[in-house]
């Protein structure tokens, strides 16, 4: 049996576990309280996509947002993993994007309901190729951007975010056992907008890695 690669968890088929609100720039943008405890959501694997394949913007949507983050791969699984020791259980890091369906979102929230629809569609996760640990010495020191046809949008940096990576892996593995291959995507800065079909989405960290990607409309 070959072994599997961590430089290609998206493969693996495990949990990708999202962190909303954890920039006040972004809280604020959208009218959002600053949280006290990490707010969190959950992607399945279905939706990963790579460069050379499209985002598909959902039949369902009209109003499909951007959001640039830092993800974070789980080299080590663990449960209620401490502080001091978190860091002990990162593999390595990827670009991710967090597509949204702002205009679900929106009515989600307003109902009370769970933002599946929004967050976990097909192609909802484009992430980069996978950057290990030794790259990134630190993770609440690197800067992100992201632009829409040329256009830079969003660009921020993570020593913004108001959980740190080793207080949300902690944090998370309270309740939910980390396994090797997970993705923790850790938030995004403010900026966030609409894209439409045709659209170039480009993104980066610092000179450590960028990636592009194309706005499809979904056929069916
Ligand atoms: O509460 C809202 O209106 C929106 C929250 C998000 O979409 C949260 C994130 O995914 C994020 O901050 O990255
Ligand atoms: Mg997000």
């Amino acid at each position: 049996m070959t072994a599997r690669n961590i430089s290609r968890f998206w493969e693996w088929g495990r949990k990708i576990i999202c962190v909303g609100r954890n920039y006040a720039d972004h809280a604020k943008e959208l009218k959002n309280a600053i949280p006290k405890e990490p707010v969190l959501f959950l992607k399945p694997p279905t939706a990963y996509v790579r460069e050379g394949s499209p985002i598909l913007v959902p039949l369902y949507t009209t109003n499909l947002h951007h959001e640039v983050e830092l993800g974070v791969v789980i080299g080590k699984g663990g449960t209620a993993i401490p502080q001091s020791a978190a860091m002990e259980h990162v593999a390595g890091y990827a670009l991710c994007l967090d597509m949204t369906a702002r205009d679900i979102q929106d009515e989600c929230k307003s109902k009370g309901l769970p933002w599946t629809m929004a967050k976990a569609f097909n192609t909802s996760c484009p992430v980069s190729e996978f950057i290990p640990k030794e790259r990134i010495p630190d993770p609440a020191k690197v800067s992100l951007w992201l632009k829409v046809n040329n256009q830079l949008r969003q660009s921020g940096c993570t020593s913004q975010m108001i959980f740190s990576v080793p207080y949300l892996i902690s944090y998370i593995s309270d309740f939910i056992t980390l396994e090797e291959g997970d993705l923790i995507l850790t938030g995004t800065p403010k900026g966030v907008s609409a894209v439409q079909e045709h659209d170039e989405l480009q993104a980066g960290i610092e000179d450590i890695v960028t990636m592009s990607f194309t706005v499809d409309r979904q056929d069916h």
